[in-house]
């Protein structure tokens, strides 16, 4: 069984598809630290993030560690994990998830993934894993998920609200929910809440 949790910037898919997956014990892939681990590589190499040919080298030894009590990623004996979340990979990571050769990695590594499983992203229900029986899609408005993240990042309320409100134009293309997705509106739900509202619904 594969559950697929797609939605906006900071809408609180990585935290709630490891609650979810841990409450069916299973795994949970996070898609977007893949990306985020391709934008890192490339800020550390000085590589143009818009030059697939100079990204894909730095990738053969990248790895995902797919832990249910949240994701990690490896370059060889490296943990890049504390790193993918900075402000300077924010604001470079929607440059490389546009590139097609760099989508076709990632997805490549996603499928090569043992189910069952919970995968959360942008494009799991709709492009990744289309056949999943049970998709959902996560939203919130820009305020609230900027409040939320202001409690993880020294930028203030406005400036981060600033940031996702680019990031989600800039992901606009790949970040369309599937038509057979349930929306959940995060906004008035505590994270148990968004967690119980999809156990819920599978069961
Ligand atoms: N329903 C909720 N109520 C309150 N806080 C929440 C809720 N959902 C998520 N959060 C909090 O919002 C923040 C962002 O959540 P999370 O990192 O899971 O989002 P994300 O969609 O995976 O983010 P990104 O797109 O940047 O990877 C976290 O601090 C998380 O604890
Ligand atoms: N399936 C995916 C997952 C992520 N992205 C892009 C879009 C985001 O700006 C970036 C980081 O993802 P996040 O950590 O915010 O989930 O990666 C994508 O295009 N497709």
């Amino acid at each position: 069984m594969i559950v697929t949790i797609d939605g906006v910037a900071a809408s609180g898919k990585s935290s709630v598809s490891s609650g979810v997956a841990q409450a069916l014990g299973v795994p949970y892939v996070s898609s977007g630290l893949l990306y985020r681990a391709v934008t890192l590589l490339g800020l550390n190499a000085g590589a143009d993030l818009a030059d697939p040919s100079a990204l894909l080298p730095l990738l053969s030894a990248v790895r995902l560690e797919p832990l249910a009590s949240g994701n990690r990623v490896w370059n060889a004996d490296h943990d890049l994990t504390a790193d993918l979340h900075s402000t300077r990979v924010d604001g470079g990571v929607s440059t490389v998830a546009a590139l097609p050769e760099i989508r076709e990695w990632v997805d490549a590594q996603l499928r090569a993934l043992p189910a069952p499983l919970v995968a959360e992203g942008r494009d799991m229900g709709t492009n990744v894993f289309p056949h999943a029986p049970h998709k959902f899609y996560l939203t919130a408005s820009p305020r609230v998920r900027a409040e939320r993240r202001a409690r993880e990042r020294p930028e203030d309320i406005p400036a981060i609200e600033a940031a996702l409100t680019e990031r989600d134009r800039q992901d606009t293309t790949q970040s369309a929910p599937a038509p057979d997705a349930r929306i959940i509106d995060t906004g008035p739900l505590t994270l148990q809440g968004v967690i119980d509202t999809i156990l819920n619904d599978l069961r």
